[in-house]
């Protein structure tokens, strides 16, 4: 599944690109999009290749690679349960990963970096659909409020290195993704790739009932992440403001219709069992991704289609 919006990219096709994280759901997406487009030079390197908290071992990556650019989709991830869990990793990690790799970026010279944040950036109650003025006008949602901290202190970061050093540093928010090379672990993923995982086990083993958390009626808002690279891409190369980006699919569904479809697209049988012992977390967060839009991008890949397609991925690829 191919975007159509980034695919006039006049970027240099053989320019050093630095993807962080490029085994990871966004990381692994933007570098099937960048090599669909016919770039040649991507550099990449896995955790365990070079732990990004290093600092001086990222200093000397960036002092002896010298990429033109940076996408930075490296990053401490996980979902309600995991971010709630480990607070101090989500906070720590995040913003030791952030900072060491946007300072040497700037100071080794790199072109230009894109900076990834998320939707959770944005205050609990925050106006909806949520705009890019809305950030740090209320209070966060507690469940993330430390890698929301994080990604919020990233985009200051791309911003004030802008205003000392007329640098380009960009950032980016995307709304809740999924797709190919999600992490699917039992509780610590994000809900789509949580409940692709049990309904096909359930299915699988004839279990008559499925247990999804909460109460099924917040809102969330899906975006693949084929279009999410798309997204990446198309503001890397046309997009240089002071101001973060929201990347979003503008359709939302209730956690109730997302996992009734979810429970379709896998074909279990059984009955859905609400354990509302777990938390809700934010009520609604859709993005007003109008801004984006106003450049010119917009999504393409149905929630349907995107779902029928990472469960594929997941058949042939996951399960035992
Ligand atoms: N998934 C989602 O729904 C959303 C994601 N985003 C943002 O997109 C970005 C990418 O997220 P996503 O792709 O989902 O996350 P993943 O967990 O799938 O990928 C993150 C990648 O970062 C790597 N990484 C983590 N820590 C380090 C480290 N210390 N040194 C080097 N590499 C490291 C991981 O490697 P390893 O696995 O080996 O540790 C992994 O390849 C993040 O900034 C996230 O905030 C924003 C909104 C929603
Ligand atoms: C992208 C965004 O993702 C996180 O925020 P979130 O949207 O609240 O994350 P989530 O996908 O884990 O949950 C969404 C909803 O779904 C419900 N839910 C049902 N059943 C399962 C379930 O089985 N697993 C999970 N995880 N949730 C479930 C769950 O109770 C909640 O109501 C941030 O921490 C942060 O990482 C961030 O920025």
């Amino acid at each position: 599944m191919e975007g159509p919006n980034s695919d006039s990219s006049t970027l240099d096709k053989s320019a050093k690109i630095f993807v962080a994280g490029h085994r990871g759901l966004v990381g692994s997406a933007v570098v099937r999009r960048l090599h669909h487009l016919g770039f040649t030079n991507l550099l990449l390197r896995s955790h365990s290749d070079l732990d990004l908290t290093h600092q001086s071992a990222v200093d000397a990556f960036f002092a002896s690679e010298k990429p033109q650019f940076v996408i930075l989709a490296a990053a401490k991830v996980g979902g309600i349960h995991a971010n709630a869990t480990f607070p101090a990793d989500f906070i720590s990690v995040n913003l030791q990963i952030q900072t060491n790799v946007i300072d040497s970026a700037h100071r080794h010279g790199v072109a230009k970096l894109l900076f990834l944040g998320s939707s959770c950036i944005y205050p609990k109650f925050a106006p909806q659909p949520i705009p890019e003025s809305a950030l740090l006008t209320g209070p966060l949602e507690p469940t993330n409020e430390w890698y929301a901290v994080a990604k919020i202190a990233g985009i200051k970061m791309c911003q004030a290195y802008r205003i000392q050093y007329g640098w380009d540093a960009i950032s980016a928010m995307p709304t809740n993704l999924y797709g190919p090379n999600d992490n699917f672990h039992p509780e610590n993923s994000h809900v789509l790739p949580a409940l692709v995982r049990r309904f096909h086990e359930a299915k699988v083993s004839g279990a008559k009932e499925v247990v999804v958390w909460g109460t099924g009626s917040p809102l969330r808002e899906f975006l693949h992440v084929d279009d999410l690279a798309d997204a990446v891409v198309f503001l890397l190369e046309r997009y240089s403001g002071f101001v973060h980006v929201n990347v979003g699919s503008g359709k939302e569904v209730t956690v109730k219709e997302l996992a009734e479809l979810v429970k379709e697209v896998v074909g279990f049988e059984g009955d859905l069992i609400w354990d509302t012992s777990k938390p809700d977390g934010t009520p609604r967060k859709l993005m007003d991704s109008s801004m984006l839009a106003g450049l010119g991008w917009f999504p393409k890949i149905s929630l349907r289609d995107g779902l029928v397609d990472t469960y594929k991925w997941y058949v042939e690829n996951v399960k035992q």
